[in-house]
């Protein structure tokens, strides 16, 4: 699985030894790990093997660059069931090579073995080039929030497929040839319009605004993550790290026509396409954009959408346990995900 995965100059020493070695210019090493699981984070007959692969690196160098630092590697464990076909392993490898040369960093090693449960941990390395790390407490009052990247999108992809489920044995459309693992369910229909192919795409293979990690940092962002749980969800997470609250403004949301379309085919009634949209955009998770937080004064280039503002934690008292986030000062069920909520 190894050989195809390029070198770079961070590659010290590459996989094939007991350990690799990575380097570490600016001294310090950004670390950080997520796991995929069939079933939970992604379905083989919803996701090829190729967009599995894109999709492992894009949520773990999206934790990378939200540290505002640069990917230089990563490590894959790989656990799967006897019976996967070769065939899924080595398009989920071209998947990590592609995506890895959108992201830069290389696969610096990894570990097969075999398990009920296709499971798929990866361990992702970066470098900070001499910045301080953007965390989550550092936002004060009076800064703003903005975004970059996509919001909504994947969780309309995800409805798309699970609708396409539901009407049992009728997929939404043509299956793709040459896909290993088979046909995947939910293709979009021909002459169906570009903008539900872009929900699922981004399901799929979610594209991380890689570049905008370091370039918040550089900006002097005070606080950033990346959104995989739900905006509202992940800042309530600055929230609490940085003792402030976010107030989101919603007309600052302008959902993208791809996502105003896919809530219409989802259900929406025509006259509330955008608030459909706009919900989707705050509790949606895994577009994996970056959510920051910035001091006033900055100027931001125009791919950061500004959509709401950092103020006082409430007082003590009952209310308090709400270093939290609202919308047009209302507090929203965020619906946000939530790996042990019981249905
Ligand atoms: N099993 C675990 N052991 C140690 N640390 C963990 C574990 N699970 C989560 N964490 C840590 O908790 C923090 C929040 O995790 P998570 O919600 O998964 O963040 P993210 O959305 O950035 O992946 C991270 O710093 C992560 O490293
Ligand atoms: C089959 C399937 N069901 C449901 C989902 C939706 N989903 C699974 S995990 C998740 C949240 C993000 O995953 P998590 O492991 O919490 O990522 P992290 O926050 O650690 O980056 C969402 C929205 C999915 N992607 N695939
Ligand atoms: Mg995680």
């Amino acid at each position: 699985m190894t050989s195809q995965f390029p070198r770079t100059d961070d590659v010290i020493l590459g996989p094939g030894d007991d350990a690799a070695v990575v380097a570490a210019p600016d001294g310090r090493t950004v670390a950080t790990t997520d796991l995929l699981v069939e079933g939970r984070h992604f379905r083989r007959e919803w996701s090829s093997a190729r967009d599995v692969g894109h999709r492992a690196v894009a949520q773990n160098y999206a934790d990378v660059v939200a540290m505002g630092a640069r990917p230089t590697g990563l490590l894959i464990g790989f656990a799967a069931p006897p019976e996967l076909p070769l065939a899924w392993a080595e398009e989920f490898t071209a998947g990590v090579r592609d995506e890895c040369a959108l992201a830069g960093g290389a696969v610096v090693g990894g570990d097969t073995v075999g398990s009920d449960t296709l499971t798929i941990a990866i361990t992702a390395l970066g470098d900070l080039e001499g910045r301080s790390p953007v965390r989550r407490e550092g936002a004060r009052t009076g800064d703003v929030v903005a975004y970059t990247g996509h919001l909504g999108l994947s969780a309309a992809g995800l409805a798309l497929l699970e609708r396409s489920d539901a009407a049992a044995g009728t997929p939404v459309g043509e299956t793709s040839a040459g896909q290993a693992g088979g046909a995947l369910a939910g293709e979009v229909p021909v002459g169906a319009t570009d903008g539900l192919a872009q929900c699922l795409s981004e399901h799929r293979r979610p594209s991380p605004p890689y570049a905008a990690g370091p370039e918040a940092a550089r900006l002097g962002a005070t606080a950033m993550l990346d959104v995989s749980d739900g905006l509202v969800q992940d800042l309530g997470h600055v929230c609490r790290a940085s003792g402030v609250c976010i107030d989101l403004d919603s007309n600052a949301f302008r959902p993208d026509p791809a996502l105003l379309e896919a809530v219409g085919v989802l259900g929406a009634p025509a006259g509330k396409a955008v608030d459909a949209a706009r919900r989707l955009m705050l509790s949606g998770g895994e577009d994996h954009a970056l959510a920051a937080v910035f001091p006033p004064e900055v100027r931001l280039p125009e791919h950061w959408h500004v959509v709401g503002t950092v103020g006082d934690a409430p007082g003590t008292g009952a209310e308090s346990s709400g270093t939290r986030v609202t919308v047009d000062q209302n507090v929203i069920e965020n619906g946000g995900w939530d790996h042990f909520r019981r249905d």
